[in-house]
């Protein structure tokens, strides 16, 4: 017997009025496995997120968390499926108006609850997790550089130990070296909770080293997944087009040539 994989999409289409950017898309994430989609700017990587969270509901087909059809479920069964993910966002997505500690705890207050005292220990301890001491938990967002701020988003991923981790272009913004750090510290991460991670980038160095297998979507479809020692010999000429950053290939981006 198979295990059941921790996230599957079979066959998810979704539209914006006449336009398909998610086209039968297919894709597994094993469980306790790091998943790293690649693929060009609009090719619809944040919108295949969107609908694993919910926030987008696309027309045609199914997605399961633990074998569990998520198109299907209640709101309330919803919401507590939602409760087994962290997510770190482009551009951390850190409210302004709060400091750290509060940003990192701010699942654990609002969703789960838990007493102000008890949020922020855990938010100092997440927050040593990723580098950070007590004494930025106590800055505001606008102090802090963009290595910072996006560790501390991840601090926030992570706040509430979750299953499932979403990375969605982690590296996006920083210099080589500080995206390397936020690399070992994706990887750290998901070993220490076991969870499973999946992300989407167009970062190859980031996608080399943080992922287990990677997949490549192309006009809303997986067209290459494999494991990450595999992709330098895929053989499909649009993965290697994309990994070694050719502007000639079969893909082509929709520029206007002066
Ligand atoms: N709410 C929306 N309404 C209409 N079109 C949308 C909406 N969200 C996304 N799209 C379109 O879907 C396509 C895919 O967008 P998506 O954000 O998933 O791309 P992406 O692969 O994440 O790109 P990038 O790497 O640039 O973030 C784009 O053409 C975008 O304009």
């Amino acid at each position: 017997m198979t295990d059941t994989p921790k996230i599957e999409l079979r066959n998810v289409t979704k539209r914006f009025g006449s336009k398909v950017v998610l086209d039968n898309l297919s894709l597994v994430v094993p469980k306790g496995k790091s998943l790293v989609v690649i693929g060009g700017s609009g090719t619809g990587k944040s919108v295949m997120l969107k609908c694993v969270l919910g926030i987008l509901r696309p027309e045609k087909g199914e997605i399961f968390v633990d074998g569990e059809n998520v198109l299907k479920m209640s709101t309330s069964e919803r919401e507590q499926t939602l409760r087994k993910f962290g997510m770190l966002f482009q551009g951390a997505a850190l409210f302004d108006s709060l400091p750290v500690w509060q940003n990192v705890a701010f699942g654990l207050i609002q969703g789960r609850k838990m007493k102000r005292k008890e949020a922020k220990d855990v938010a100092i301890a997440k927050l040593a997790k990723v580098g950070l001491g007590p004494e930025v938990g106590e800055l505001y967002p606008a102090e802090l550089s963009g290595g910072m701020q996006k560790r501390v988003g991840l601090a926030r991923a992570i706040a509430a130990d979750p299953e499932i981790i979403f990375f969605d272009e982690p590296t996006t913004g920083l210099d080589p070296i500080m995206a390397d750090v936020i690399n070992d510290l994706i990887i750290d991460s998901v070993k220490d909770l076991g969870a499973t991670a999946l992300s989407i980038t167009h970062d190859m160095a980031s996608a080399r080293k943080i992922a287990d297998e990677i997949a490549m979507i192309y006009k809303g479809r997986i067209i290459w997944a494999g494991p990450r020692s595999e992709i330098d010999s895929s053989g499909n000429d649009y993965v290697d087009q994309f990994i070694h950053g050719r502007a000639t290939g079969p893909i082509k981006m929709d520029v206007l040539k002066p």
